[in-house]
């Protein structure tokens, strides 16, 4: 994508490392835009790294210097699977943080499931959420102004529940779609679509653990979004990929920074 900063690579000794300095780092974005704007706009991710941040968020000191009641919570993607579900992405972040923080309930805009109104037709439930996304953006935009976007990295580097040559990674109009046939369970989901990741202005791509290290390599030494969906995830602002130790171990030496302490 042209007209867009470069990738930066952050490299953590170890994936509690990470977890902690991604935290610290959230809490410092979180708190800047809202003494700048008022208020703060995040993507959350699901996944073990995604998950790992907020527990640690959870845990540090610091989270009270965020606002919890101006902060707007999305999801960038979930599994379409009935509220509650141990598996939903939603679920896990908040017994990982939102449960512990005095969030307001009517920011925090979680997924549809196939307990809500539209059943198993998840492709209207996707519409939906992109009509939630509509309605919260600024005029003339299609989706809210986000400041960060986090972004969990498989292994096969799918990013969101956007998959590699995929239907839904290939979508260029819609914000949201849902995702039918996921190789990974459960396979049915709904996804933001690259296009609406795009419109954030910082994204931050975590992979941490030896499974992650074939994906950043990959990603980042110009394969395609198709064949690497993570490689055509980027903020307006900056692109941030915060790795650890072990995930970087496959980078290029020219695209391995020092390890940060
Ligand atoms: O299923 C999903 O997986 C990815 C990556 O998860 P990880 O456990 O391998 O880190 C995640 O980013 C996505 O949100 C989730 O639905």
């Amino acid at each position: 994508m042209t007209g867009r900063p470069e990738p930066q690579v952050v490299v953590h000794p170890s994936k509690e490392d990470m977890a902690a300095t991604t935290a610290a780092r959230l809490v410092t974005t979180l708190v800047t835009a809202q003494s700048e704007g008022g208020t703060a706009s995040v993507v959350l991710t699901g996944g073990r790294n995604g998950n790992g941040v907020l527990a640690a968020l959870a845990a540090s000191p610091g989270r009270d210097a965020v606002d919890w009641s101006r902060l707007d919570l999305w999801w960038g993607d979930e599994r379409y699977l009935p509220s509650g579900d141990p598996d939903r992405n939603d679920t896990q972040a908040r017994a990982a943080l939102l449960d512990s923080v005095p969030l307001d309930p009517a920011r925090v805009h979680s997924m549809p499931g196939p307990d809500g109104p539209h059943g198993a037709d998840v492709e209207s439930a996707a519409a939906a959420y992109a009509a939630e996304l509509a309605d919260a953006a600024p005029a003339g935009l299609a989706t809210p102004g986000f400041d960060v976007l986090l972004l969990g990295v498989g292994p096969d580097a799918h990013i969101a529940s956007l998959f590699p040559e995929s239907p839904a990674v290939r979508e260029t109009e819609r914000f949201a779609v849902g995702v039918r046939g996921a190789p990974k369970p459960p396979p049915t989901r709904i996804s933001l679509t690259l296009p609406a990741v795009r419109g954030a202005r910082e994204v931050w791509l975590l992979a941490a653990g030896e499974d992650k290290a074939g994906a950043a390599a990959l990603s980042l030494s110009g394969a395609g979004e198709l064949q690497a969906p993570a490689a055509g995830a980027s903020g307006r602002d900056r692109t941030l990929w915060l790795l650890d130790r072990a995930a970087a171990r496959e980078l290029p030496a020219d695209l391995r920074p020092p390890i940060s302490s």
